[in-house]
């Protein structure tokens, strides 16, 4: 929707009573810095730590005060709550006797003291990006987190994605107003892609007196929040930039896993039951089942692991081919004669060079710049009916499932509003203590402050020369596809160099892996 034609009171946001912009008021404000360096402190026995940056670092002689949470009552049973200013988290914890300690990320968590006092505070959220179950409980819990806290009353919610900073009205969140948002899927506060202009949304942020932003989104959103956390710092702006990384694909590096990620594997789960019992029922039944993922297979790979009835899970990162020896049809036709019927997931950004070679190419992009895909779910369904009718001598049955939506437009399962909950904490009681430009992210178990650059470098992709693929494929029985053309090789060696962390080595292929954290997926045996 174009922003400058939406009016508040054609959506919902209206009940909600957003507001227009006040008038311009004044920050505090210290001479202009050079852009942010990374801050990297390294100690002994290899020891980095990639910290994050702090309004120290910008501005001089701040006041701090005591953080009001050693007052409360709740609070008081915990011994040492507040974090060690020397806690980090290591970013890998599989470790070698003689191996270095590698890099390591600021520990979140509340700091003895604050450089805001709660009356100060003038706070912002803003969704961003597509959709994700839990963006409701995030805006809810940060809400919260602030006002039971840290005593933070002024709260300000910015409607549909980052234009909403320069070209729509606000909405004031009080934790009455947010109480029972994280039943609801979507985000409350409306989304959006495109619309990034820093200038303009800096501008915003001094015009309404913004000190803390708090932006939920995935990729894309976190580098415009890295260009905002530029331009605050250059104006020298005590306003703490803060992301929260939201993505249905999981495809942010670094942290262990993005919230929403379960919830959409188990909705998921339910067409790929559907898609079973349709295959089942009939003779050489064939159950297609779409999934999102435009670069990264993640939601395919782990919602085949878990339904054990998938014999076939297509993703971007494995390459795979229809015709010939070890192709896609051979094996289809082994499986309906071993088995009677099969189901195959296919995540969506899959084969679209196979897509491309078929259907002309429109080679669009979404208002973020994300390119468009074909439909990889149509499109293979009907090589699959085309094949088989032409070989004459097995008669199938396909039915394509297309849950897209479906898995991100719902309310967060129980896991995920717990892991939300204390994103969203970690989040303002780093923002309180003064730290800015950083992403709230889980890493190995533990909550950290992740600096920008370390989220928007790269994307997370499915390694399959990693340990988790080959559980996959061993649960499947399908072809790897290695053969294919002879490329896939140079292809994961990249992806494994991309993956690497610093100074390991490319063959070391566990290493290389970002594989989703363990101790939170059970693996498989
Ligand atoms: N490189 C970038 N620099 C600044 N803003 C960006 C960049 N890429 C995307 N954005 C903005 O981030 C928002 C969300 O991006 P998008 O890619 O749609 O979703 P996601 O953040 O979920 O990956 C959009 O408003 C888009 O304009
Ligand atoms: O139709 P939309 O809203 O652009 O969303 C579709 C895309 O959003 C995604 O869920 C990813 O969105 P994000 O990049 O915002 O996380 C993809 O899997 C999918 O291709
Ligand atoms: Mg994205």
């Amino acid at each position: 929707m174009d922003s400058s034609s939406s009016s508040p009171n054609n959506n919902n946001h209206h009940k909600l009573g957003f507001q227009p912009a006040r008038s311009r008021s004044r920050l505090a404000m210290a001479s202009p810095a050079n852009t942010s360096e990374p801050k990297i402190v390294t100690g002994t026995a290899g020891y980095i730590l990639e910290d994050v940056p702090h309004f120290t670092d910008y501005i001089p002689n701040l006041p701090t005060y005591p953080n009001p949470l050693q007052d409360n009552p709740a609070y008081s049973v915990v011994k040492q709550y507040f974090v060690h200013v020397d806690d980090s988290v290591p970013q890998k914890v599989v470790v070698h006797k003689d191996g270095a300690r590698g890099v390591h990320f600021r520990r979140a968590g509340p700091r003895q003291k604050v450089y805001f006092e709660a009356d100060e505070v003038q706070a912002a959220i803003v969704t961003c990006g597509g959709l994700c179950p839990g963006l409701n409980t995030v805006i809810r819990e940060l809400v919260c987190g602030l006002h039971h806290m840290y005593g933070v009353k002024k709260v300000l919610g910015i409607n549909g994605g980052y234009r909403g900073f320069y070209a729509r009205n606000t909405i004031t969140l009080t934790p009455k107003s947010v109480n029972d948002i994280h039943k609801r899927g979507g985000t409350v506060l409306g989304t959006s892609r495109g619309g990034h202009d820093t200038k303009k949304i800096v501008d915003s942020i001094q015009d309404r007196g913004i000190n803390q932003v708090y932006i939920i989104g995935g990729d894309g959103t976190q580098k415009g929040a890295s260009a905002i956390f530029e331009e605050v710092r250059k104006r020298g702006l005590k306003v703490s930039v803060v992301g929260i990384p939201k993505t249905i694909d999981n495809d942010i590096p670094v942290i262990d896993k993005s919230f929403g990620f379960d919830t959409a594997v188990e909705e998921a789960q339910r067409a790929i039951n559907a898609a079973h019992v349709e295959a089942e029922s009939v003779e050489n039944g064939i159950g297609v089942v779409k999934l999102m993922g435009r670069n990264s297979g993640f939601i395919a790979m782990y919602a085949t692991l878990a339904s054990r009835d998938v014999d076939c899970c297509l993703i971007p990162e494995s390459p795979f081919y229809l015709e010939g020896p070890g192709g896609l049809y051979e094996y289809i036709e082994k499986r309906l004669k071993e088995n009677g019927h099969m189901v195959i997931v296919i995540a969506e950004g899959a084969g679209q060079e196979l897509v491309s070679e078929s259907v002309q190419s429109m080679s669009k992009q979404d208002a973020s710049g994300n390119k468009l895909f074909q439909d990889v779910g149509l499109w293979i369904s009907q090589k699959i009916r085309d094949h088989f009718a032409a070989q004459k001598t097995l008669p199938i049955t396909l039915k394509y499932i297309d849950p897209t939506y479906m898995i991100r437009a719902i309310p967060s399962n129980a896991s995920d509003n717990v892991y939300c909950t204390l994103l969203a904490q970690s989040a303002v009681h780093g923002a309180m203590a003064g730290y800015t430009g950083y992403t709230s992210g889980l890493v190995n178990g533990r909550q950290t402050y992740i600096p920008f650059y370390r989220i928007t470098e790269r994307q997370n992709h499915v390694v399959i020369t990693d340990r988790m693929w080959a559980r996959l494929l061993s649960s499947t029985n399908q072809p790897s596809f290695l053969d294919a053309k002879g490329d896939n090789e140079e292809k994961e060696e990249e992806e494994a160099l991309n993956q690497l962390p610093d100074g390991h080595c490319a063959k070391d292929t566990s290493l290389a892996s970002k594989e989703i954290n363990s101790s939170i997926y059970p693996t498989a045996c």
